[in-house]
């Protein structure tokens, strides 16, 4: 019986991953469940598959948890030090599932434990991508890509020799603008933008996928995955989510992974790595489809993509001031307080404003990044990025 916790159990990827789990219940044993706000789900989960521990990140509702899991044997904890805490709990695998840089801390505390680490939750190799890795070499802890794009490459690439890669191809939606003229873009809602047209997910990464913002971070996400140099990494438009991402060999070949938008099969490869087994996802019929289609984004409507390949030749603390000022920007975009385009400018000028802190520039080389220094920086750009959100509103 393989011992597993999931991290973000409440959200898109951790039911998900829970559908998986109860269809082969007596495979595993759950050590710990975390969440965020939604107890009344954390709870059902933690007592019907009998997990050890339940942990919501927000100390405030410790008294629900606590309520809701009355007589059940379930342990109830709650904040940072108890997510932490749960990730720490011995497991053979854990799914990092948290959305947003809340992720990394606790993720880390799992690659400590030397336990495999199945990792939806990008922003950890955005943010602290050589920290993160270390942490795995330090303890041999695996880090399995959950990502679909990055468990897309993962599988092509099994098997095959790194020196032989020239190129890596990372496959975009275009997410739900993807079709509109680029003038109407300064209109879109909230809600317009929280539809995306193949996956369903959780809303901060639909809205990053109509921004390109998911796929500027995905592309960080591969370079510190796979040790790619910045100039390895190609986006391609692809509306039909069918083909993942395509690795480029020296003999000229590309190799594609082809899947259903169905986030269980990233999931479930993590799961049963390295070996495959069935798994509840449907059968692509390709005649049915007829037509794939590519195009190259328009970087004009992209600059996601443009200042993540700047973030890339920065390194260091660049990625996580990055993925902070997205963070905020989004949460802005989210409250009403600034329009969709607004997001990268605001994001861009962040980058410039703490780039040129001593601080930002010390740490270029990456070597030396440490959590406290990522956590520090990660506070200082959100700092900046509501600072020149109100910029931004107060100049209409
Ligand atoms: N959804 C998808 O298909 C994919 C997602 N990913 C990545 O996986 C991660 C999760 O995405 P997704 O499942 O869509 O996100 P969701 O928003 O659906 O779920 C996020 C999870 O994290 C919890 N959470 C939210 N804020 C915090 C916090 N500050 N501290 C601790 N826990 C918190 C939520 O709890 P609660 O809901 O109870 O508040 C929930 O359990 C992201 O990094 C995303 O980029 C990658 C590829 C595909
Ligand atoms: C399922 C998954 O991995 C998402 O990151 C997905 O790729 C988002 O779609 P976009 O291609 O629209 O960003
Ligand atoms: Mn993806």
């Amino acid at each position: 019986m393989r011992a597993v916790s999931i991290l973000g159990a409440t959200g898109s990827v951790g039911q998900s991953t829970l559908d998986l789990i109860r269809r082969d219940r007596d495979a595993y044993r759950v050590v710990a469940l975390t969440g965020g706000a939604n107890i009344a789900q954390l709870a059902a989960d933690a007592r019907e598959l009998g997990a050890g521990l339940a942990v919501t990140a927000d100390e405030d509702r410790l008294g629900d948890l606590r309520d809701a899991l009355a007589g059940s044997g379930v342990e109830a904890a709650a904040g940072r030090a108890a997510l932490n805490e749960a990730a720490a709990r011995p497991a053979d695998w854990v799914m990092s599932a948290i959305v947003g840089a809340a992720g990394l801390a606790p993720g880390l505390r799992a690659l400590e434990t030397g336990a495999t680490l199945a990792l939806a939750n990008k922003e950890s190799l955005v943010t602290a991508g050589p920290l993160v890795m270390a942490a795995a070499r330090a303890s041999g802890a695996r880090i399995l890509p959950v990502d679909s794009e990055h468990s897309a490459i993962f599988q092509a690439l099994t098997g095959e020799d790194m020196g032989t890669v020239t190129r890596v191809i990372i496959t975009a939606s275009g997410g739900a603008f993807r079709d509109w003229p680029a003038e109407r873009l300064a209109r879109a809602t909230v809600a317009e933008a929280s539809m995306h047209p193949n996956w369903d997910m959780g809303q901060r990464i639909t809205i990053d996928s109509a921004s390109m913002f998911n796929k500027a971070l995905e592309m960080i996400e591969a370079r510190e995955f796979f040790g790619l140099a910045p100039a390895q990494i190609e986006v391609l438009i692809h509306p039909q989510s069918l083909i993942h991402a395509l690795v480029g060999f020296n003999d000229g070949a590309l190799m594609a992974h082809v899947g259903p938008p169905d986030m269980r099969h990233a999931i479930g490869y993590a799961l049963n790595w390295p070996e495959r087994r069935a798994l509840p996802v449907a059968a692509l019929d390709l005649a049915a489809e007829g037509v794939l289609e590519f195009r190259a984004p328009d970087e004009a409507r992209a600059p996601a993509l443009r200042l993540a390949r700047a973030v890339m030749e920065e390194g260091g603390l660049a990625g996580a001031i990055f993925n902070a000022a997205k963070e905020r920007a989004l949460d802005h975009f989210i409250a009403g307080r600034i329009g969709f385009v607004a997001m990268a400018p605001l994001v861009e000028e962040v980058l410039e404003r703490m780039l040129a802190a001593p601080e930002a520039r010390a740490a270029r080389g990456g070597d030396d990044l440490t959590l406290d220094r990522v956590a520090g920086m990660d506070h200082l750009a959100r700092q900046c990025a509501d600072l020149v959100a109100r910029e931004i509103t107060e100049r209409g």
